[in-house]
């Protein structure tokens, strides 16, 4: 179907990795037609300012912590600083310059026509896209995502401040950089900065980093982001700001002279503030009042991934609010596509796959600092508030894989065990490089594994995955 059509049987609006993922699905393997409407890039978010060029900056750090903790490879490195003009040309190699045709090539190859714009609801299954209108047959799906949340503080915002496009699009590194919060963008983008060579102070309201895991994870991750030389302070209250000649000097690229901010009644200044204080839903302007739905607000949907029961509009990704990550966001588009396909074919929605249950206490999360914080489920304390009847076992992350990846490793792994069902509800470790640890416990808690049976699949000697067995074995000299 040619873009210039204004029917077609899906309507995405919002072009990133979610509402591809939704688009692809509801038309693969029929004679579906399905339009996406993105007024910015396609791929979205996550592919140009947020998950692929933030991991690209982070993993040249994580392999000269690996070369400075290996005998052999250590006096190669010295104590040489990462070289940073490469590592930026490698986050551009990620980014494509900020040039999206080939994610474009991709929806054009899987049927997807690409329409350029900003998409508004105009009523029942009618979009607007700067003047011209749309109509699907069967669905349209809102995939709008969120964008960063700058807090009122006084001259805050007119100190124009980097939001988290300007730390994963980096083309000055500030000299020192205050970072405003203490959540995942923050610690993430805290560790990409501090291996660039800029000083770093986080300002952190609550009492730790990384809030929502494990308090040891945040303990650990704030231990390793000092050892690099970030000043950490909590339970800081950021007053406010100021800034000579702020200026709009372009994505990555320091706004302007320098910055005073009051914390505590204390003045710190600073060449360049990041602001990573959460995100706001991408609903204000979406035409959701034709509706007599809310506007501005996480977008409610059921399990179908419908929209007040409706049984043509489904919003999913970030702007629903229901976990906030790309792999989650890919797999509701994954079930709302499914569920428009077997709509529009007549079928039962009587299946598992037609269900976003993962969303419900089972969402995996890898969080890449200086240590890698790789969870799923809950953490001890929302188990209990859940009313779960939750059993601790907890390890130091001393195996013999562990050892032999390099010298000084050292982490944490816990798992929360429902005790009534003999399953693990959530599982958290951190150390280097543990992030395809985390699989395994997903796999464990969604497939509701028994401890009992947990003791018979036996991890492989000798690599990190032995951390199991000392979990599973603690259990056991706990329970006798
Ligand atoms: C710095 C950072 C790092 C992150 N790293 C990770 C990570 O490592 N792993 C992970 O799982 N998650 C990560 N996330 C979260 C991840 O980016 C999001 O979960 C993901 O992008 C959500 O995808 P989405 O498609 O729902 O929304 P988005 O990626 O935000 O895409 C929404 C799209 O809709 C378009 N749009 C919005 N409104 C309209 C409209 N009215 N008309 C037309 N188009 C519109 C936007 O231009 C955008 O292209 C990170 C987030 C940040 C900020
Ligand atoms: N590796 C990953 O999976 C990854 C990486 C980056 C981002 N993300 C996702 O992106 C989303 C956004 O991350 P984020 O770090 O912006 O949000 P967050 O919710 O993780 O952290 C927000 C931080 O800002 C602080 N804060 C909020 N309002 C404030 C205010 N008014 N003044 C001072 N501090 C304030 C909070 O206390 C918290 O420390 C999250 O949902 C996260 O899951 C995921």
């Amino acid at each position: 179907m040619a873009p210039e059509s204004s029917e077609f049987d899906v309507i995405v609006i919002g072009g990133g990795p979610v509402g591809e993922n939704a688009a692809q699905y509801a038309i693969q393997g029929s004679d579906r037609t399905a339009a996406i409407v993105e007024h910015e890039l396609v791929g979205g978010e996550c592919s140009y300012w947020a998950c692929m060029p933030s991991k690209a900056l982070l993993r040249p750090s994580e392999v000269l912590d690996t070369a400075r903790n290996m005998p052999g490879v250590k006096e190669l490195v010295g104590d040489q600083p990462l070289d940073a003009d490469a590592v930026l040309a490698r986050r551009e190699s990620f980014t494509h310059g900020l040039d999206d045709s080939s994610q474009v090539s991709w929806a054009e190859s899987a049927g997807i026509s690409v329409v350029r714009g900003h998409g508004r609801l105009t009523g029942e299954k009618t979009v607007e896209v700067d003047g011209r209108t749309l109509t699907a047959r069967h669905a349209v799906v809102l995939a709008t995502g969120t964008t960063a949340s700058v807090p009122n503080t006084p001259g805050l915002r007119d100190a124009r401040p980097w939001i988290s496009r300007d730390a994963t699009n980096i083309h000055e590194t500030p000299g020192h950089i205050a970072v405003i919060g203490g959540g995942v963008v923050a610690t993430e983008a805290a560790t990409w900065l501090l291996s660039l060579g800029a000083k770093v102070t986080m300002i952190v309201r609550g009492s730790s980093l990384l809030a929502g895991s494990e308090p040891f994870a945040g303990e650990l991750v704030a231990s390793a982001l000092k050892e690099r030389g970030a000043t950490i302070m909590l339970d800081a209250s950021l007053e406010s700001v100021s800034r000579e000649n702020p200026a709009d000097t372009g994505i990555g690229r320091i706004h302007g002279g320098p910055v005073g901010l009051v914390v505590d009644g204390t003045e710190i200044v600073a060449d360049e503030i990041l602001v990573a204080a959460g995100r706001t839903p991408a609903s204000a302007d979406l035409g959701l009042s034709t509706l007599g739905l809310e506007e501005g607000h996480y977008i409610d949907v059921d399990d179908h991934l419908n929209v007040s029961g409706l049984e043509w509009l489904y919003a999913v990704g970030d702007v629903n609010g229901r976990a906030p990550l790309t792999h989650m966001g890919k797999y509701q588009g994954r079930v709302a596509g499914d569920v428009i396909a077997a709509r529009a074919e007549g079928k039962s929605l009587d299946s598992k796959r037609f269900r976003a249950t993962a969303d419900h206490g089972q969402v995996p999360q890898v969080v890449f600092t200086p240590l890698e914080v790789a969870s799923v489920g809950l953490t001890e304390a929302k188990a209990r508030k859940e009313g779960i009847d939750v059993e601790i076992v907890a390890q130091d992350i001393a195996v013999a894989g562990s050892s032999l990846q390099q010298d000084n490793y050292s982490g944490r792994a816990q798992l929360v065990i429902d005790r009534d069902t003999d399953t693990i509800v959530g599982a958290t470790f951190v150390g280097p490089g543990v992030a395809e640890l985390v699989h395994a416990a997903t796999v464990a808690l969604v497939g509701k594994v028994s401890l009992d049976d947990l003791w018979h699949a036996v991890p492989s000697y000798p690599t990190v995955s032995e951390i199991w067995l000392r979990l599973l074995e603690a259990r056991r000299t706990a329970d006798h």
